[in-house]
């Protein structure tokens, strides 16, 4: 099988609800995110001879999938008042808000998936929260 590994990063702030520390204030990171998709066969003929796909292609899809989330606040759903949210939003504060807690896990899964709907045969996504700090998430067989 084949391996073929893009990444991309975005700086988004964040916020965990319910945690006991100085996590539970809203501040950033620089989110990276290494995606992995595999193949078992290499194209035989044309433009593609000798590659599972186009690392362009698989670059520009992460980078579109990452800068969706680039410089945003993002917050699970139903843990800020609707009041505040709405003050953030009219002053054009862009807020991004997913049903779940924005964890670094939480981001490997969901990343997981939007490649997946994307077509790709995704092995794994790996999300760096800080430069020593990640998680990843793959299918357990
Ligand atoms: N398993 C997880 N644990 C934690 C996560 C997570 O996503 N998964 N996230 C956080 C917080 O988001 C937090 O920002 C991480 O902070 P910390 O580990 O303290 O990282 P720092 O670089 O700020 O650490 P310093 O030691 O203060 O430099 C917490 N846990
Ligand atoms: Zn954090």
């Amino acid at each position: 099988m084949y391996i073929l590994r893009a990444e991309h990063s975005f700086d988004s702030a964040h916020f965990l609800s319910g945690y006991e520390g100085k996590c539970a204030n809203i501040h950033g990171h620089r989110w990276r995110i290494v995606a992995e998709v595999a193949g078992e066969k290499l194209a035989s003929e044309g433009q593609l001879r000798g590659m599972v796909i186009d690392f362009g292609d698989l670059k520009r899809d992460v980078k579109k999938m990452v800068d969706d989330h680039d410089h945003a606040l993002i917050i699970e759903t139903g843990t800020m008042r609707e009041v505040t949210l709405n003050c953030l939003r009219e002053d054009g504060f862009n807020i991004i808000e997913i049903p779940f807690r924005p964890t670094a896990e939480e981001f490997s899964r969901y990343f997981y998936e939007i490649l997946e709907e994307k077509g790709y045969q995704v092995k794994r996504v790996t999300v760096y929260e800080t430069p020593t700090n990640c998680a990843t998430y793959e299918r357990g067989r």
